[in-house]
């Protein structure tokens, strides 16, 4: 087959399109090379996130590489077929590359395996402008379970932070049931039942000493939980979510925080609103540069203009549905408030490397409407 060229400063021009870019390739069996990756960004070239992402790739399609270095400005990636059988992968990036986003280049491919696979996975689990682990475990996953049918899961054993990662997970996939097909998704009503379901995961790390010092501090007993000043700081973190939610009659918001042992302070937060069809989630990662209120506003205010506006997923998410789509079995179709330039280069990738079209259009309650036709790909078991 013909070398299909990819250029890597289209659009966003940034990771995304080499992720998406190599697990096409894969499933697809279209030998690519993307050219110009990264030039969109201030320090363009493929860094150990993308290199991790691209090796675990190439293992489950015994794929021939070039150029997948550091630092290297094209990608030449010739996958053989999707090789069967039980996955089991270990990759180790050094440094703190996230994970979220070597799943996003891996979990396309898994899923079409005809058995499962399990991967072990160092770097970065909650590092920023990519999805925080816990975004992941309960926003993605769940959304792709319920919806398109895909079952994986994570297990952390560690986390780990910028700059120097250590992270450890292990991540399993199950093969697609549905006779090997991903489902079409239809997500165009939100309902009304969002209210009675907000969650809110805070997670923050302890250290020895005051996580921030001279941070506004609530008032309130906080007696009945342990008396560690990081859950302490998580605990107003929580009182302040919901009183900004409160303010928009979100009443019934439930907070779970979970502190870990590590010598740099660190945290996450993520909401998540699930209806019937939907899910909206918010997130951020902060560390003890980030006032109370900033982390609070950060994650509420993106939540509360999706909730309010009846998108039935945040723009975070809808990047991550387009390869899904594209490759599922039918039409799809997906509300959103935002489309972002990460959505758009999905799509844009989506098409060049398979013949799904996707279509935007604007609906009448001023959201937008992502509709695609996808191929319907299925794994061809020999
Ligand atoms: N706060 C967040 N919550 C959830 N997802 C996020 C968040 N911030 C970023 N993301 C997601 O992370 C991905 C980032 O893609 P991007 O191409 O920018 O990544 P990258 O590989 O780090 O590339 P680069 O270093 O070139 O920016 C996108 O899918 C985006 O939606």
């Amino acid at each position: 087959m013909a070398v299909k060229e990819i250029d890597g400063s289209k659009l966003e021009g940034g990771g995304q399109v080499i992720r998406l870019s190599v697990a096409l390739s894969c499933l697809l069996e279209q030998p690519i090379q993307i050219i110009k990756i990264r030039a969109g960004r201030s320090n363009p070239g493929l860094k150990p996130q993308h290199i991790a992402g691209i090796y675990l790739v190439k293992e489950m399609c015994k794929g021939v590489t070039r150029g997948d270095q550091q630092n290297s400005c094209v990608l030449s990636f010739e996958p053989q077929s999707l090789s069967m059988g039980n996955f089991n992968l270990n990759v180790d990036s050094r440094t703190a590359a996230s994970i979220s986003l070597m799943i996003q280049s891996v979990l396309p491919v898994a899923i079409f395996s005809n058995c499962s696979s399990t991967i072990t996975m160092k770097g970065g689990t909650d590092v920023r402008f990519a999805p925080p682990m816990d975004y992941v475990i309960n926003v993605l996953f769940p959304l792709y379970h319920k919806l398109f049918g895909i079952s994986c899961d994570i297990h952390i054993n560690k986390r780990g932070f910028y700059p120097r990662g250590g992270g450890d997970v292990k991540f399993t996939v199950n093969p697609l049931n549905y006779n090997g097909y991903l489902k079409p998704i239809e997500m165009i009503d939100s309902g009304s039942s969002f209210e009675s379901t907000i969650r809110g995961i805070i997670f923050i790390t302890e250290k020895d000493t005051a996580p921030v010092v001279g941070q506004p501090r609530l008032r309130g007993s906080h007696s009945k939980f342990p008396p560690t000043p990081s859950f302490e700081f998580a605990y107003d973190i929580g009182v302040l979510i919901k009183k900004k939610l409160r303010q928009f009659s979100y009443n019934d918001v439930k907070i779970e925080i979970n502190v870990e042992k590590s010598n740099v302070f660190h945290g996450s937060v993520v909401l998540v609103a699930e209806s019937e069809k939907c899910f909206i989630g918010s997130s951020i990662i902060y560390d003890e540069r980030k006032s109370l209120t900033d982390i609070v506003m950060n994650v509420c205010d993106k939540f509360l203009m999706d909730l309010m506006a009846k998108s039935c997923v945040d723009e975070n998410t809808m990047d991550n549905l387009i390869i899904f789509m594209a490759l599922a079995n039918g039409k799809s179709k997906v509300k959103c408030r935002e489309i972002t330039l990460h959505t758009k280069t999905a799509i844009h990738i989506a098409e060049q490397l398979t013949n799904a079209k996707f279509q935007i259009k604007q609906t009448e309650d001023r959201l937008n409407e992502i509709v695609c036709e996808g191929i319907g790909f299925k794994r061809h078991i020999i």
